[in-house]
């Protein structure tokens, strides 16, 4: 995974390639140059004739804990650009009030990526929102794109004004062949690892997994020019500069872009009985002013073993105080073994029955219950959050959602048809886990 808080895509690459050496020899030479102070991080003159440049991820006031900033030292400043102006905005859209809101259970096939030889597309002509809710001005809420892409960006960069992303799938600017992702976009707070409580000081995703990768900068003059995107307040545009804006020598700060490997996630579950709430596998979490409820969860399906006694082992039967947005990075989706494929997507909105499809059901009522893998060779995650989100009417036009085949799954019930056919005795009542 790769976040990216303020400038997104840019800043994340810049900040890839300004090594974290270069950071300290940078300190070092400051510390040289300016022999009244240890650590200078705006000097009258900075070495090599770089440009200092703070990037900022909190409020300037914000508390130390939550205090977010860098600082970058660059061959030239990013204000050197010609005036931004709009472009096509493609399928990414942030209006939820096009189309009414819809209750059903909603799922995508994968989404479909172009062919090299019919368009070109890159990352972002690649984008396409497919639900959301909030607004983007205030800063509140949340928007799941993904993209589809088969083309680099070449002398192109992205910078995103209205949020963090959240980049399911490791990303490049460049791309090698036909190219997918799920991105999770916050108009508010950061990621961060959820608490632990109980568990203690490990588990789940561990601090050191996560990594602010290293690698160099580029001193490239453009003449032909370099297109920046700003996605500003939820629009597109693009500015001009003659040199590439990669160009970050030095930084040091704690407003990183990060990525983490989902293998690495330390899974904590049950060892007795009982299906736990998924929460239990949040890899990451952007907090809302309401104690314990987020804006999103980023929550993953690993590969683990499954050992619960007494217990229908796959997900519950459920209604949901939350909105579900789910997606399969490989593999199957132990609740769903059929219809929700890698690449596709389902939202499951607040209070929409979901569950288990029938066959799971069958198979997971009747299995022996011995230790066993779940999961193994699969990635199944969820953005799940407090706001009730739409779909823009772009994601109609791109790929519709499969409404009303994937609701019959259900309807498909044969526990549907056993309890409603039958003739409930009191012998079945007392069968029931009901205290
Ligand atoms: O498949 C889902 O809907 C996700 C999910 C998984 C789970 O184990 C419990 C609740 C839940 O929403
Ligand atoms: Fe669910």
């Amino acid at each position: 995974m790769l976040r990216n808080p303020v400038l997104s895509i840019e800043d994340a690459i810049n900040m890839c390639k300004a090594s974290e050496l270069a950071s300290s020899e940078y300190a070092e030479f400051v510390a040289k140059e300016n022999s009244a102070k240890s650590v200078n991080n705006n000097p009258q003159v900075a070495p090599y004739g770089l440009y200092a440049e703070q990037l900022s991820g909190s409020a300037f006031t914000c508390p130390r804990y939550s205090n977010k900033r860098s600082w970058l030292y660059r061959i030239l400043p990013s204000v050197i650009h010609k005036p931004f102006a709009p472009i096509p905005q493609g399928n990414l859209s942030y209006s939820w009030d096009e189309i009414g809101p819809d209750p059903n259970q909603l799922r995508w096939l994968p989404f479909k990526i172009s062919k090299t030889s019919e368009k070109k597309v890159d990352f972002v002509t690649g984008l396409h929102t497919l639900c959301g809710a909030g607004d983007i001005r205030s800063r509140c809420g949340l928007a799941i794109h993904i993209y589809a892409c088969n083309t680099s960006m070449e002398n192109k960069s992205f910078y995103n004004s209205d949020g963090d992303l959240l980049l399911g799938m490791q990303f490049t600017l460049q791309v090698f062949e036909e190219s997918r992702g799920y991105v999770l976009e916050v108009f508010a707070g950061h990621f961060e690892l959820p608490d632990l409580g109980p568990i203690g000081a490990n588990g789940l995703a561990n601090p050191r997994d996560f990594k602010v990768p290293v690698a160099c900068y580029e001193d490239r003059q453009v003449p032909s020019g370099f297109t920046v995107i700003s996605k500003f307040q939820g629009k597109l545009f693009a500015a001009q500069q003659n040199f590439s804006p990669f160009n970050v020598v030095a930084w040091h700060g704690n407003y990183t872009p990060y990525k983490y490997n989902l293998q690495d996630f330390m899974v904590i579950n049950t060892v007795s009985f009982d299906h736990a709430d998924p929460s239990i596998f949040t890899v990451l979490t952007v907090k809302s002013t309401r104690p314990g409820v987020a804006v999103a969860d980023f929550v993953i399906f690993p590969p683990r073993w499954g050992v619960a006694d007494h217990t229908f082992r796959p997900p519950y039967y459920h209604r949901n105080c939350m909105s579900e947005f789910m997606g399969l990075i490989k593999g199957h989706y132990e609740a769903k073994e059929e219809g929700f494929l890698p690449g596709g997507g389902s939202l499951h909105s607040i209070m929409t029955p979901h569950g288990p499809d029938a066959e799971c059901f069958e198979k997971a009522s009747k299995a022996k219950l011995e230790p066993e893998r779940v999961a193994d060779g699969t990635m199944a995650f969820m953005f799940e959050s407090s706001f009730n989100m739409i779909i823009p009417v772009t994601i109609g036009s791109y790929q519709r959602p499969l409404e009303r085949s994937y609701n019959n799954i259900f309807i498909l019930f044969s526990i549907y048809t056993r309890w409603t056919d039958q003739h409930v005795t009191t012998e079945m009542q007392s069968s029931l886990p009901l205290k």
